[in-house]
């Protein structure tokens, strides 16, 4: 099932690629940064083009001004190879905005490695994922005018209307092993993430544990966590779900390919 296609669309400025190629932000070795499975030697797929505009995202050059390079599947898999991991991480951008995302994530199946996905949780498409690291946008990630880093908040009505599909939210979590990882920007995104779950365990059959509710701190840089992750961490321990540190940005502030 494939909801929400007219969303897909692959950044500005590009031809359309047939065959087996994606556009590739970056590929690196690195630990798990977030979530469950932090600390966990990985490598990391971004691939480049997003639906959202989230005026907050560490990955500036896969939504706003979307960069990257076409590689071949197969290339993608023998990069992935060269480095010694069990566990593959595909992100983005949206990873799942595009096709050939499936196809990657059968071949990276097929080799036998753990696969995480890292989605926004608007699209959701069939495809072999053992965990699936969902992070919902809340209504404080809209780029409106004031918060916008390239323009005047023309991406913000675009961006609210789409951050939330909840068939593709309920059918990410029926299929797959999954955590909901919330980024936080202060206190008053509970109400919303308390109403949101509220609708999520509504329409899906599958239960949803608070231990599978992350709570992550906003913030690119160390110093913008040393502003968050205090009231992220006491926020977890009010409502009872886990906090998630940002490994990486602990042990390597924002270096690119961390
Ligand atoms: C760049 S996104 C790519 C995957 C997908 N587009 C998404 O948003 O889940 C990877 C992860 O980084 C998180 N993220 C992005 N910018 C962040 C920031 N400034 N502080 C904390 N987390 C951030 C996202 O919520 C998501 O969990
Ligand atoms: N080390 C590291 N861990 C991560 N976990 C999720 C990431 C992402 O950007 O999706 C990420 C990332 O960019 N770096
Ligand atoms: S959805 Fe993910 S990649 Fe897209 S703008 Fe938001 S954080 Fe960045
Ligand atoms: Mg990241």
């Amino acid at each position: 099932m494939l909801v929400n296609a007219e969303n897909i669309e692959i950044p500005d400025g590009e031809p359309r690629r047939s065959g087996n190629s994606l556009p590739i932000n970056e590929l690196f070795y690195s630990l798990q940064g977030e979530g469950i499975l932090a600390g966990v030697p990985t490598v990391f797929v971004r691939t480049s083009g997003c639906n959202l505009r989230c005026w907050f995202c560490d990955s500036y050059y896969t939504s706003w001004e979307p960069n990257h390079s076409w590689m071949e599947i197969e290339g993608v898999v023998d990069e992935v190879q060269s480095h010694d991991a069990d566990h593959v991480v595909l992100t983005g951008g949206e990873p799942l905005l595009h096709e050939n995302s499936v196809r990657l994530l059968d071949e990276l199946n097929k080799s036998g490695y753990h696969i995480t996905v890292e989605t926004n949780g608007t699209i959701y498409r069939d495809a072999p994922i053992d965990l699936v690291s969902i992070s919902p946008k809340l209504a404080s990630s809209t780029p409106t005018e004031k918060k916008d880093p390239q323009g005047d908040g023309e991406w913000a009505s675009r961006h609210e209307n789409n951050r939330i599909n909840l068939e593709a939210l309920a059918s990410l979590v029926d299929d797959h092993e999954f955590q909901l990882k919330f980024v936080i920007t202060d206190r008053n995104d509970m109400v919303e993430i308390e109403e949101l779950l509220g609708e999520i365990r509504a329409a899906t059959t599958s239960r949803i544990a608070d231990s599978a509710v992350l709570l992550m701190p906003e913030g690119m840089t160390r110093e913008q966590l040393d502003e968050t992750r205090k009231i992220v961490a006491e926020l977890a321990m009010e409502y009872g779900y886990r906090y998630t540190p940002r490994l990486h940005v602990d042990l390597w502030n924002d270096e690119p390919g961390t």
